[in-house]
């Protein structure tokens, strides 16, 4: 699991650690962790001997990590420049060993000729607001060649709470980020900015609370908490995930969400509404029942909503899902036919998976509000519906009410944004609420199986719906392997 801490909380613990060490000591063993990755950037090319270093250096002490590291890579043989964001504010002792071991300050790129790396560390945890006029013309004339960029603790810009990005900012390949992973770091747009991600240690772990804010499933993550069926196993013990989607209107739906839950884990997927006939036709192994959910039979787990329409049976079917006493997810149109008061009585589980449009509707605000802050929305979602909430975006969050760690899903992939992916979202992770995972569990792990697929039937080019659904079973078996 990786795990994100506020820039309060790292502060704190920052402000612990350096009681129980000598002066400088933490922003030394951060500038070694900075220097060795720089290293491996610059071996990638080439060699860190007679390689050119371009340092941006802010006023703080994200810039003052970056002049001890720079000390270190001038010390090895590099030249390496330092370009001061706010000249007099460089941190003083940085730069005395930056220029004892070689290094000198520039006032403009200019003369310094091609650049092998270029280190950002104009702000780190203390930036606020995006780049300044000054410092975005520091970034643009230091980033005009095709060096690569390592951003110290964050892009500089980048808002490292809520990751978002307010304003022009630093565009990294690789971030390194000293103790524990920042939310910016994770969630989109800030993470889009963040490159390849290197965790530095520098002992903040024993000094950091138990709960994180943000969490991110890895690999082993996701193996852990794939359902397996035991040899005792029977495809109703295994769950029944029951389908209510589709419509004549949006046949298609159902047989996206029923393709997704096929692959999801449950045992059976029973099917209910007006698209049994285009749902058998594809999925011949489906359960349908072409009336409404309330008399399809017994089910552990519903999906509601993709293609529904607005029709009276479209609200039946949400009506009726609702009241089943399992647990329940709720998409698309099944989000603006629910009733708030419905969602909010239920005893069993609901997850409710909106994008920024339908989240942005649930909660009474525009698109672009959810968009810019993905992660105040998804908490106030979950509050308010005392709900799981799964919002979609190339960085899917999962929240919970009651202030569990908020999940951030690292698989998304932009070719994700195609019609009818969400349908087979809802149907895989809802067959894995009916095999028995967790509420936040089956969100998450639903939305890291999905993205891997997509990436997988991708690989670069425009993906539909079905090709994901198809390349799930293949996911899970790495997964599992
Ligand atoms: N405390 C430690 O021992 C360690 C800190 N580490 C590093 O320190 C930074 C956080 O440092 P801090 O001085 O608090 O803030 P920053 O350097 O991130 O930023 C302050 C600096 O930036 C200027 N500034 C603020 N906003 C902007 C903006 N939008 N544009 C331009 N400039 C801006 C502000 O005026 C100040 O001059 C943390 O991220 C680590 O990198 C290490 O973790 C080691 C231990
Ligand atoms: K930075």
């Amino acid at each position: 699991m990786r795990h994100a801490y506020d820039t309060e909380t790292v502060r704190a613990a920052e402000q612990t650690l350096m009681r129980e060490l000598p002066d400088g000591a933490l922003m030394r063993r951060a500038a070694a962790g900075l220097a060795v990755a720089c290293g491996d950037v610059l071996r990638r090319n080439g060699r860190v001997y007679g390689s050119r270093v371009l340092l941006l250096v802010g006023g703080g002490d994200n810039g003052g990590d970056t002049l001890y590291a720079g000390a270190r890579l001038a010390r090895r043989g590099a030249g390496v420049r330092a370009l001061l964001a706010a000249p007099g504010k460089a941190h003083p002792g940085g730069l005395a060993e930056l220029l004892a071991a070689g290094g000198a300050v520039i006032g403009t790129p200019d003369g310094f000729g091609p650049v092998d790396l270029v280190v950002d560390g104009i702000t780190g945890i203390g930036g606020r607001g995006g780049l300044r006029p000054d410092a975005e013309r520091l970034v643009r004339e230091a980033t005009a060649g095709r060096a690569p960029v390592v951003a110290v603790d964050l892009p500089s810009g980048v808002e490292a709470d809520t990751g978002q990005v307010l304003g022009p900012a630093v565009r990294a390949d690789v971030t390194v980020t000293f103790g524990t992973y920042k939310p910016g770091l994770l969630i989109d747009p800030a993470a889009g900015h963040a490159g390849a991600l290197r965790l530095v240690d520098i002992g903040l772990g024993s000094v950091l609370p138990a709960r994180p804010c943000l969490e991110a499933l890895q690999y082993e993550d996701v193996a852990a908490l794939l359902p397996v069926p035991g040899t005792e196993s029977d495809k109703y013990r295994r769950g029944v995930v029951g389908v209510a989607a589709g419509s004549r209107q949006y046949p298609g739906a159902a047989v996206l969400a029923v393709s997704g839950a096929l692959h999801g884990g449950a045992g059976a997927v029973r099917y209910a509404g007006p698209g049994a006939d285009a749902v058998i036709a594809r999925h011949p192994e489906t359960l349908v029942h072409p009336g409404r959910p309330a008399e399809a039979g017994r089910v552990q787990a519903w999906v509601v909503g993709p293609g529904l329409g607005n029709t009276p049976e479209a609200v039946e079917a949400v009506a009726d899902v609702l009241a089943a006493d399992v647990p329940v997810l709720v998409d698309a149109d099944g989000l603006r036919l629910m009733d708030t008061g419905a969602v909010r009585a239920r005893d069993a589980a609901t997850v409710l998976t909106p994008h920024a449009g339908e989240a942005a509707a649930l909660l009474g605000v525009a698109r672009e509000e959810v968009e810019a802050g993905r992660l105040a929305a998804v908490r106030e979602l979950a509050a308010r519906y005392d709900a799981t909430v799964l919002l979609k975006g190339s960085t899917t969050l999962v929240a919970e009410p009651g202030g569990a760690p908020v999940r951030v899903n690292p698989t998304g992939t932009s070719w994700l944004a195609t019609a009818g992916s969400g349908d087979v979202l809802s149907g895989l992770a809802g067959s894995l609420l009916a095999a028995g995972l967790a509420p936040r569990d089956a969100a998450s792990v639903g939305a890291y199986l999905h993205g891997l697929a997509a990436r997988r039937a991708s690989a670069g080019a425009p993906v539909a719906a079905r090709d994901v659904a198809a390349r799930i079973p293949e996911v899970w078996r790495d997964v599992y392997a």
